[in-house]
């Protein structure tokens, strides 16, 4: 409402009242209510037609002279709501100089309410933002609460239900349904009273807004508000503030989110791939049938034996290298025929140009023999230890899945891999295998020689110590001499114990085939060369002495098969004879050989068959057969005995 001429009265009888300029100018009209009793000064700042033009003139010289400090100075109209906080900030700065008296101040908070960034009467606190930008250029700058709470803040914080605009609290945006258009700007602002410019703002800002409050760090300019949707109130978005100084890098939290959610993808990716995933493809395999010559193993058609089942190639036929493994030097095709009928048949060792082997590699085979070896014993190991048994995949090793995957990762791979560079340290190419009799440390040795496509030489400890140290050294050094000229190859020394005479009490004397066997692991007698992996099998590791054992880069415990593996044993083993049990009688069976080796459970099943007078009798092995053998084999490892492995393997063992 604004004053008119006819609402102009005496002077003299004007009533005494206190007017806030910073609201629009009350006409007597609206004068206020006066307290009973209570008389009320109130000085109405406006010119009255019967007075002097000289008082006239001095009233308005008087009065301009008392506002005109106020009129024209940048005021700051503190936050609504947090009008406290706005007074705490300003101090006196720009606040209007109180008229003395009753009146409060105009009610603001009707002209804002619902503005974004003002607090809706939440008053003090570390509130949030300053007065609202909405009328921008009619409203200070939003001060950040640091400045509101005394100190600077880390960042921007928003009034509580800040969203995203500069919305009031508990302001939440209108979604979807379509909002009223919001009313002309000019019925936004009330109307500026008579003598004010009708263009210029209602109070003059500097235009590029307010620096921080001096004393209250020197915080930039906030963003500008991201155009805030229409206010449900109809309210126009604000009008956008001046640039402010770039923002601030968000917060080191934010790459903690990141790595967080990288570590759950990862995470997920792990999972996805899966323990079990991992070992599937070690699962063990039925029993296939037995090869058409009722061989149990097909032997090599060519008569010819390369020492882990497969078949040389005609000379020519070998894979052209390629790519990272360098181009020109034949490879063996890693892989191995399954058993039973012979699908196709796999090259083992292509003819090769002797081509210098790479370094590190497990690689192509020298080539020339070896120099200062007796060439008889060569002959002899050739001819003898070279295994001609059929290739073994992991599928063929029934349970054991850690230590497959501990096999395939400490050991094949590296030795496939060619060297990550020159002088990249040599992958181990000695592993010891320990466990009770019959667990499959044989198998897993054959095993590797499969996965390696290496010539598999196998030594027998306590074959080589019983012609004598002389001799048995002999042969040991032409073995290892064979094997380096015959790369890859997997020497296989079972019951490397035996070459160490142990005393009971444990301390090894210095056993007649050890210092060969040491030097020979060293590389003394060709060991050292690329192709050559030596894998020593015992089921008394505590008879190795340390400088022995150190000689073995790889330990692992190779426990006996557990239910499970038991079952698949009994299956392939039983199938060989032709039996077929069920369901029901395969789970006693497994259940009654509880602690047998794999060894053990296959001479189980020939025990029953003999038992049964198998196989001339015309009938399949039975349930019965089998339970009236349990007794004749049972399992050979002492629990004390196991409890022994386990203790070695936390001392010396590489777990898995
Ligand atoms: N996990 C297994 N899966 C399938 N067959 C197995 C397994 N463990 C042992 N066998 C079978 O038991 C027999 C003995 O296995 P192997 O010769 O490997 O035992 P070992 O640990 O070397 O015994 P030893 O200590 O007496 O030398 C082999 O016929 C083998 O096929
Ligand atoms: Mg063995």
């Amino acid at each position: 409402m604004h004053w008119t001429p006819e609402h102009a009265q005496p002077l003299n009888q004007w009533p005494e009242q206190h007017l806030d300029v910073s609201s629009t100018t009350p006409s007597p009209a609206h004068k206020l209510e006066l307290p009973p009793g209570g008389r009320q000064r109130c000085h109405y700042a406006w010119a009255h037609d019967d007075i002097s033009a000289l008082t006239a003139s001095n009233l308005l010289k008087r009065y301009a002279e008392k506002y005109s400090g106020v009129l024209d100075s940048p005021y700051e109209r503190p936050t609504l709501g947090g009008y406290g906080d706005a007074a705490f900030l300003n101090g006196a700065k720009g606040d209007p100089e109180p008229w003395p008296g009753p009146e409060t101040p105009y009610p603001l908070a009707s002209l804002h309410e619902g503005l974004p960034g003002t607090k809706s009467g939440t008053g003090g606190g570390s509130g949030g933002l300053g007065g609202s930008p909405v009328l921008a250029g009619n409203l200070p700058e939003p001060l950040y609460a640091g400045n509101a709470c005394g100190g600077p803040s880390a960042a921007p914080e928003y009034a509580a239900g800040y969203g995203g605009g500069y919305l009031a609290p508990g302001y939440c945006t209108q979604t979807g349904a379509a909002l009223p258009p919001p009313p002309p700007a000019a019925l936004l602002q009330p109307p500026p009273p008579p003598g004010y410019g009708p263009s210029g703002p209602l109070y003059n800002y500097p235009a590029g807004g307010y620096a921080a409050q001096p004393g209250y760090g020197t915080l930039p300019p906030p963003p500008a508000p991201p155009p805030a949707p229409y206010l449900t109130s109809g309210l126009a978005a604000p009008t956008p503030l001046p640039t402010p100084a770039p923002s601030r890098p968000p917060p080191s939290s934010y790459g903690f989110q990141g790595a967080s959610e990288a570590g759950v993808s990862l995470k997920r990716k792990a999972a996805d791939e899966g323990a079990e995933g991992r070992y599937r493809k070690y699962a063990f395999e039925p029993a296939k049938a037995p090869a058409a010559d009722g061989a149990s193993y097909p032997a090599a058609d060519n008569g010819e034996c390369r020492g882990n089942g497969f078949r040389a190639k005609p000379p020519g036929a070998a894979e052209e290298a390629s790519g990272k493994y360098g181009g020109g030097v034949p490879l063996k095709v890693l892989g191995s025929p399954v058993y039973g009928p012979q699908l196709e048949p796999f090259e083992k060792f292509p003819e090769r140009s002797p081509a210098p082997a790479p370094r590190g590699g497990f690689a192509v085979p020298s080539g020339e023999p070896p120099k200062g070896v007796d060439p008889g014993a060569l002959e002899l190991v050739t001819s003898k230890m070279v295994d001609c048994g059929p290739p073994v995949q992991w599928a063929d090793v029934a349970g054991q899945g850690a230590l497959k995957a501990a096999l395939e990762e400490e050991l094949v791979w590296p030795l496939l891999r060619p060297p990550a560079y020159p002088g990249s340290p040599r992958p181990p190419r000695t592993v010891l295998l320990f466990g009770p009799r019959g667990a499959g440390k044989a198998l897993l040795g054959r095993c590797l020689a499969t996965q390696l496509g290496a010539t598999l030489l196998r030594l027998r400890g306590a074959t080589l110590a019983a012609p004598g140290s002389a001799e048995g050294a002999r042969l040991l050094q032409a073995a290892f001499a064979a094997a380096r000229c015959r790369p890859p190859a997997v020497l296989l020394i079972s019951e490397v114990d035996a070459l160490l005479s142990a005393r009971e009490d444990g301390a090894t004397a210095a056993g007649a085939l050890q210092a060969p066997l040491l030097a020979c692991l060293d590389g003394g007698c060709g060991a050292g060369a690329d192709g050559v992996l030596v894998v020593g099998t015992t089921s008394r590791p505590a008879a190795l002495d340390e400088a022995t054992r150190r000689r073995f880069a790889l330990r692992f415990y190779v426990t006996l098969p557990d239910g499970p593996a038991r079952g698949q044993i009994l299956q392939r083993a039983l199938a060989q004879q032709g039996c077929a049990l069920s369901e029901r009688e395969l789970a006693a069976l497994v259940q009654g050989t509880q602690g047998f080796s794999g060894g053990e459970l296959g001479q189980l099943c020939q025990q029953a068959a003999a038992g049964a007078g198998l196989p001339g009798l015309q009938r399949p092995l039975s349930y019965k057969d089998l339970e009236a053998a349990l007794p004749k084999v049972g399992p050979r490892a002492s629990p004390k005995e196991l409890d022994s492995f386990v203790e070695w393997d936390k001392m010396y063992g590489f777990g898995h």
